[in-house]
C-alpha cells in the first residue's frame, strides 16, 4: 500500500513517517510539508537509507506520485482543504488532524459516497482513548453530572481537543440537555466554570510537559467515579493509524471516529 504523510515535519507527522517505514506492507510514497524543503532528507535521520520524495507543494506531488492513502496530521485550519484535496485525487484519506465542524464532516462523507472511496477521519487514534470515550458514554446513563478536563502539551492550537468534543457528543446523546451546577452561580472571573455543551463543562489545561489526556469525572450522590486516559507518547496513536490504514482500504465511505474499525 502506498502512503503519503501529511504535515510530516510535527509532532504527529514524524512518528506516522517512522510507523510508515516500519511496515512491511506499507510504502512512504511520499511527504508533503508546506515549509518542507529537500534538505529535509538530510535532516532527519529516520528517513536514513529509505528514498522519500518531499513535497512543500500538493499539485506537485500528485503530478508525480500515485498513493493509495493519504495520512494527515497537520492544522486543524487545513484540516477540511487537505481531506478534500486527498479525494478529489483518488487517495484514501486516514486524517488525524482535528478541527471539522460538524457541516464539514457531512459534506465530506457525502462526497466520498459519490466517489465510492474508503477513509477514516478520528479524533483519537489511541484505542484506550476510544475506550475511555466508551465507558464514559456507558457511565452517563447512570451518571448525568458529568465535567471533562483534557489536559494537553503546550502548543496544541484547538481548544477544547477533538477528543474532548467527541466524548461530549457522546456523553449528549445519552443523557441530553442537563444544567449543572448552582442556577445562580456567577463566574468572577469570566470561563471559570469552563466552556459548556448542553449543560456539560469542559475544561482545557494547556502545560509543558504535557502529551494527551482527559478525565471525564462524573459525580452522584455520594459517590464520583473517574474515568481517565493518558498518551503518555505518541506512539500510543500509531497501532490505530496502522489500522485504519488497512481497512479504509475495504470500505467505500468516510467514516468518523475509529471505534468503527474495533
Ligand atoms: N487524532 C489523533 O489521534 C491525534 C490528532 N492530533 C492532531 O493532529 C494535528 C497535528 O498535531 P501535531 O503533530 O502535534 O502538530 P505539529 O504542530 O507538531 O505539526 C503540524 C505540522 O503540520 C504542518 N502543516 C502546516 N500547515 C499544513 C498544511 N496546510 N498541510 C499539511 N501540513 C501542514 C506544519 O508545518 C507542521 O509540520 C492537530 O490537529 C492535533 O490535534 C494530534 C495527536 C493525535
Ligand atoms: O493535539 C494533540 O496533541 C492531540 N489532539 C487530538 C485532540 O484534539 O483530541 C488527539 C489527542 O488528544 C492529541
Amino acid at each position: 500500500m502506498k502512503i503519503v504523510v501529511s504535515g510530516f515535519k510535527g509532532k504527529m507527522g514524524t512518528a506516522c513517517t517512522n510507523m510508515v517505514l516500519r511496515q512491511e506492507d506499507f510504502i512512504l510514497a511520499a511527504v508533503y510539508d508546506p515549509f518542507a524543503t529537500e534538505k529535509h532528507l538530510d535532516e532527519l535521520p529516520q528517513y536514513a537509507g529509505h528514498p522519500v520524495k518531499v513535497f512543500s507543494d500538493k499539485a506537485t506531488l500528485v503530478k508525480e506520485v500515485e498513493a493509495d492513502v493519504w495520512i494527515d496530521f497537520s492544522r486543524p485550519d487545513a484540516a477540511y482543504d487537505n481531506t478534500r484535496f486527498a479525494l478529489e485525487n483518488g487517495m484514501r484519506p486516514v486524517i488525524g488532524t482535528t478541527g471539522f465542524s460538524s457541516e464539514q464532516l457531512e459534506e465530506l462523507t457525502n462526497y466520498s459516497k459519490k466517489l465510492g472511496l474508503g477513509g477514516l477521519i478520528a479524533p483519537n487514534f489511541a484505542i484506550g482513548a476510544v475506550l475511555m470515550m466508551e465507558f464514559a458514554a456507558k457511565a452517563a446513563k447512570y451518571f448525568p453530572d458529568v465535567e471533562i478536563m483534557e489536559l494537553h502539551h503546550e502548543n496544541k492550537l484547538d481548544a477544547p481537543s477533538g477528543t474532548a468534543i467527541k466524548t461530549a457528543e457522546l456523553i449528549y446523546e445519552v443523557r441530553g440537555d442537563h444544567p449543572q451546577g448552582h442556577p445562580e452561580e456567577k463566574e468572577l472571573i469570566e470561563g471559570a466554570r469552563g466552556a459548556d455543551y448542553h449543560g456539560m463543562k469542559i475544561h482545557s489545561v494547556r502545560l509543558p510537559g504535557l502529551v494527551a489526556h482527559q478525565q471525564v469525572q462524573f459525580g452522584s450522590a455520594g459517590e464520583g467515579l473517574i474515568i481517565r486516559h493518558d498518551s503518555y507518547d505518541r506512539d500510543s496513536f500509531m497501532n490505530g493509524v496502522a489500522l485504519s490504514c488497512r481497512k479504509v482500504m475495504e470500505i467505500d465511505r468516510l467514516i468518523y471516529g475509529l471505534e468503527n474499525f474495533l
